[in-house]
């Protein structure tokens, strides 16, 4: 336990800390880039299978060579910044119902699995990482059963995470487009940069209570257990102080540095009812592979 004095001086260090609404690089499309992108996209990229990969990884990349010049630009800052959102992209005119059970409506094409491999272009070059998921553009949904599980698909709480963390392989960029929204559903990222600043912050916090003492109530030994209390403060715990917080709507694009960032995701309670909220998602290698 830490004595109050202490207790409250973190608070109120917390107070400065920022949980924050994504600000930059957040666009949201005008109706006209909205128009041209469905309309270029329905034009340029053909409908994906995991067959013809190559010829719809190619037309993605004519399309992204067509994107309006602010996503260029957005793209530059997301890649400074380690994550940015695209908001008011198009989606399915027409969407059928969420399916209930995985891979259901994997043999689909879509619309919007043109617009993610398009995005995904700009970025670099889209690949299957896991077996399990035999799609490069992945459909999320909440799945029954899986609620124990940590799978983008499980419906309890995702704890903090890297993409496929453990291998040397893994994405550099994930890519998440949501098609239908669910309000409950908070997705968190917290940049490194900003988890080693908070870090810092804590440790000369500690020097400075180490060294003064608060209100002159403060015992060394006190000062010694807050230390290794704070110091203790590991990755994950340091995340939820300063991650950025995104609820996906309908036609928002998030895409994250997957080595420069961990993320997390809220718990869903699915309804199962064709309602459910539905990601299309994909992992991207920076250039070439
Ligand atoms: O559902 C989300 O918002 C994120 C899920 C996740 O961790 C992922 O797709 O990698
Ligand atoms: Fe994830």
């Amino acid at each position: 336990m830490l004595p109050p004095a202490i207790g409250r001086f973190v608070s109120h260090f917390k107070t400065n800390m920022m949980i924050t609404e994504i600000q930059q690089p957040y666009y949201t499309l005008t109706s006209e880039e909205k128009r041209y992108i469905r309309e270029m996209v329905d034009d340029v990229v053909i409908p994906y299978s995991t067959e013809n990969f190559d010829a719809f990884i190619h037309s993605c990349q004519q399309a992204a060579k067509l994107m309006p010049a602010r996503l260029i630009g957005w793209k530059q800052e997301t890649e400074q910044f380690d994550l940015g959102l695209l908001r008011n992209l198009p989606t399915e005119d027409f969407l059928v119902d969420t399916p209930k059970r995985q891979f259901v409506a994997d043999h689909i094409p879509m619309f919007s699995d043109g617009l993610v491999g398009a995005i995904a272009a700009l970025f670099g070059q889209t690949y299957l990482f896991e077996r399990p998921c035999n799609r490069h553009i992945q459909n999320i949904y909440p799945v029954r059963g899986e609620s124990a599980a940590q799978f983008p698909y499980s419906t309890n709480e995702l704890d903090w995470h890297v993409e496929n963390g453990a291998y040397s392989a893994r994405a550099d960029w994930v890519g998440l487009l949501c098609i239908r929204e669910d309000k409950q559903a908070i997705t968190k990222i917290a940049r490194y940069d900003d988890i080693e600043w908070y870090q810092e912050q804590l440790s000369s916090l500690i020097g400075t209570i180490y060294s003064h003492g608060i209100d002159g109530l403060f015992h060394e030994e006190y000062a010694a257990s807050a230390k290794m209390a704070m110091l203790d403060n590991s990755w994950q715990e340091s995340a939820e102080q300063v991650y950025i917080r995104v609820v996906l709507e309908k036609g928002d694009m998030l895409m994250f540095n997957n080595r420069n960032t961990i993320h997390a995701r809220s718990a869903i309670t699915p309804k199962m009812d064709g309602t459910d909220r539905w990601l299309k998602r994909v992992l991207v290698a920076s250039g070439t592979i």
